[in-house]
């Protein structure tokens, strides 16, 4: 496998190059300059002379000109990029509708939060009690009120988190009842509190360190580079455990 890295010079990219390099994975940093036009992406992707995935770790706009790049590709071209990982958090609605029609030429999978911790937080939220009940109404039957709170650094540019957002909508809590605080160097807690009048319960995850997302992002375009998937956007569900 090659990966294509989108943000490789950032806090996540620069843990995700030290990784990759310790279990000798070749990979290709691909620079804001590369997405500018298609013959300097054509420049690139002729230096790879292997099939690669790539990573896009980067900001909604590094999306952006990626997904603008696979749309003017030759198919011939198209071919050599086995799928689109999106790491990247914040994007605004053209940029998903951008994401979504993308999806058509390859394989796209969009992944808030690459633990394993916060994949099993979103399924609880959307199981099912005994009764038949999710999680949410039968904390609302039981008379318990929802919200969320996401702590992440100073320096996080999008709020809510793409991980609040993504447990919120597994959870139905309204997007109102998030709130984010920036303090520190916080990696990224998530915590939902369900309140009652004489009770409390909170559900947490805590990221205690960041190569925890490189680890997972890495594993994840390990097993839909394996998987070879049809174009289309992919559930994370099904490349989460190899
Ligand atoms: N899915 C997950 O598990 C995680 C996702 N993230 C998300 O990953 C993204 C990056 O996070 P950090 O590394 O902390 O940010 P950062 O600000 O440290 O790094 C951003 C990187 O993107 C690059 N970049 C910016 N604009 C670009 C463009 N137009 N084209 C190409 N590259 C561009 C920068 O040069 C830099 O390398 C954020 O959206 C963050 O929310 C962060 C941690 C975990
Ligand atoms: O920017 C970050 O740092 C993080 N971003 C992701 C998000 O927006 O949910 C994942 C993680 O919480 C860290």
């Amino acid at each position: 496998m090659h990966i294509g890295l989108i943000g490789a010079s950032g806090r996540l990219g620069t843990l995700v190059c030290e990784n990759l390099v310790q279990q000798k994975l070749t990979f290709t940093k691909i620079a804001r300059e590369d997405l500018q036009n298609i013959p300097s992406f054509m420049q690139l992707l002729q230096h790879v002379s292997e099939s690669m995935i790539i990573l896009d770790i980067s900001l909604p706009v590094g999306t952006e000109n990626i997904c603008n790049i696979i749309n003017n590709l030759e198919e011939k071209n198209l071919k050599q990029i086995k799928g689109l990982v999106i790491g990247t958090t914040g994007h605004n609605d053209r940029q998903k509708q951008l994401l979504l029609s993308t999806s058509q030429k390859i394989p796209i999978c969009m992944v808030s939060n690459f633990s394993k911790g916060v994949y099993l937080f979103e399924e609880i939220l959307k199981a099912k009690t005994s009764q038949g009940l999710t999680v949410t109404e039968l904390a609302r039957a039981l008379g318990f009120d929802m919200a969320m709170t996401e702590i992440h650094h100073t320096l996080k540019k999008d709020a809510p988190s793409g991980t609040a957002i993504t447990l919120a909508e597994a959870g139905k809590i309204p997007a109102k009842q998030i709130s984010s605080v920036r303090v520190g160097k916080v990696v990224g807690d998530h915590s939902i509190h369900l309140s009652a009048d004489s009770e409390s319960l909170e559900i947490k995850h805590t990221a205690h360190a960041r190569k925890l997302f490189a680890e997972g992002a890495i594993e994840l375009c390990k097993n839909i580079y394996t998987q070879a998937p049809k174009p289309g956007f992919l559930r994370k569900e099904d490349f989460f455990i190899s």
